[in-house]
C-alpha cells in the first residue's frame, strides 16, 4: 500500500531513517522538526548531520516546524524522545482527524505518572487509535536497507495491519501483535538491561557476564509485565528479546555506549554529554525501579542499575552484589 499522507513527528536518528523509508515506499510524507535550526539544516545539508549523518534526505520530504501539519494525514508517526512524548501530543491534539492511526516510535516510560507512550498519547489525544512500533532497529541500519523484522502492536487489529501494510518492504518485515503494554514495556526496559551490558563491557567483564545479564534481564521484564497484564510470549518475540539482543550487542546502541563509558568510570554527566544523542534507559531505569516496587516484582538488575545511576553505588560492586544473592531456582 503506497500514496499515503504521512506526518512523522521528530526528526532524530529514527525519525529521519523512518521518514525516508516511507518516502521510498511510495508515500507523501512531511517531516516536523522540534527546533527551526534543525529543519534549516537538514534542508540546507540534505541530512540530518548531527543525529544520523550520512543518510539522504529526499527533497520529495516536506520539511516543518508546524505540528498542524498532521492535521490531513492518513498516519501518523510519533518519533520524539520519550520525555517530549506528552508536550507533543499536547500540540498536536486538536489537528488530530478522529481515528487517525498513531505509531509511536518512541521508547521509553513517563517518570512521574510511570505510563506507557501509548497511555499518554491516549490521554492526550482523545481521536487517535496508538500503535506502537518496535522492534530490533537501528536507524543506522534501517537507512542503509539492512534486512529488519520488526512489530506493530495495537488493540485494533485493523489498524494493526494497516501499519504493517504501510512499513512492510524488501528489507523492513513488521509482524502485527494485539499486546501493546507487552511490546511497549519490552521496549521501554531492554534499555535499561543496555546499559547494564555497556556497563560490564567498560568494567572488562566478558561474554559470560552478559549472556547471563540478557538473559535474566528478560526474565525480570517479563515477570513484571505478566504482573501487570502482558503476554508473556511477547517478551520472547522481537520487541522483547529481540530488541534486548540487539541493544545490548551493537556498537549502535546509545544505551550501550553511554554504559560501556560509566563502566570505564565516567560519571553519567560525563556519559551522556559523550553520547550526544537521547539514552533512554537512563530515564526508563527510574520509572522501572518505582514500578517494580509499586506492582511488588522483584527486578534486581533493574535496582542496580537504579543504584548506580542515581545512587553512585560503584558498577563493580553492583555486579558483585547481584551475583552474591541468595541461591535460586532459575524457574521462579
Ligand atoms: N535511533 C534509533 O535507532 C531508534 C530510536 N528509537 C526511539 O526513538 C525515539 C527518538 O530517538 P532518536 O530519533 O534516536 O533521537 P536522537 O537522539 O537521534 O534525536 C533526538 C531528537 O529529539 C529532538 N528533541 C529533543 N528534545 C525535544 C523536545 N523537548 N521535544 C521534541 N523533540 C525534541 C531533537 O531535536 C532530535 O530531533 C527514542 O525514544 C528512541 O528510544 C527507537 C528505535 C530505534
Ligand atoms: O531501540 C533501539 C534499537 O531497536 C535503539 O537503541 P538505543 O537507543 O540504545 O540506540
Amino acid at each position: 500500500m503506497n500514496g499515503k499522507k504521512i506526518a512523522v513527528i521528530g526528526s532524530g536518528g529514527w525519525g529521519c531513517a523512518v521518514a525516508v523509508m516511507l518516502c521510498s515506499n511510495g508515500n507523501d510524507v512531511t517531516l516536523w522538526s522540534w527546533k527551526e535550526e534543525e529543519r534549516s539544516a537538514i534542508e540546507k545539508n540534505g541530512e540530518n548531520k548531527e543525529f544520523l549523518p550520512g543518510v539522504k534526505i529526499s527533497g520529495k520530504i516536506h520539511l516543518t516546524c508546524d505540528i498542524s501539519c498532521v492535521c490531513d494525514k492518513d498516519l501518523i508517526v510519533l518519533a520524539v524522545p520519550s520525555r517530549a512524548v506528552r508536550s507533543t501530543a499536547k500540540a498536536m491534539a486538536d489537528y488530530v482527524k478522529k481515528g487517525t492511526p498513531l505509531v509511536i516510535l518512541s521508547k521509553g516510560l513517563e517518570d512521574k505518572t510511570l505510563k506507557t507512550m501509548s497511555e499518554i498519547a491516549e490521554e492526550e489525544i482523545k481521536n487517535c487509535i496508538p500503535v506502537a512500533l518496535s522492534g530490533p532497529s537501528h536507524a543506522e541500519e534501517v537507512a542503509r536497507k539492512v534486512p529488519t523484522a520488526i512489530v506493530a502492536a495495537c488493540k485494533v487489529s485493523d489498524t494493526a495491519k494497516f501499519v504493517q501494510e504501510i512499513f512492510m518492504c524488501e528489507y523492513f518485515r513488521v509482524y502485527t501483535n494485539d499486546d501493546i503494554l507487552g511490546v511497549e514495556l519490552g521496549g521501554a526496559l531492554k534499555n535499561v538491561i543496555a546499559l547494564c551490558a555497556g556497563i560490564t563491557d567498560g568494567i572488562g567483564f566478558g561474554d559470560n557476564t552478559k549472556a547471563a545479564l540478557m538473559t535474566r534481564g528478560i526474565k525480570e521484564i517479563a515477570r513484571l509485565g505478566t504482573k501487570m497484564g502482558a503476554n508473556e510470549s511477547t517478551f520472547y518475540g522481537l520487541a522483547g528479546i529481540g530488541d534486548l539482543i540487539v541493544t545490548c550487542t551493537s556498537m549502535h546502541s546509545r544505551n550501550r555506549r553511554a554504559g560501556i563509558l560509566i563502566g570505564e568510570g565516567k560519571t553519567l554527566k560525563q556519559a551522556l554529554d559523550e553520547v550526544h544523542m537521547v539514552v533512554e534507559g537512563v530515564y526508563s531505569s527510574h520509572a522501572a525501579y518505582e514500578l517494580s516496587k509499586k506492582m511488588n516484582v522483584e527486578m534486581p538488575i533493574i535496582h542496580k542499575a537504579y543504584e548506580v545511576l542515581f545512587e553512585n553505588l560503584p558498577p563493580k560492586d553492583a555486579v558483585i552484589s547481584l551475583m552474591k544473592r541468595d541461591k535460586k531456582d532459575e524457574i521462579v
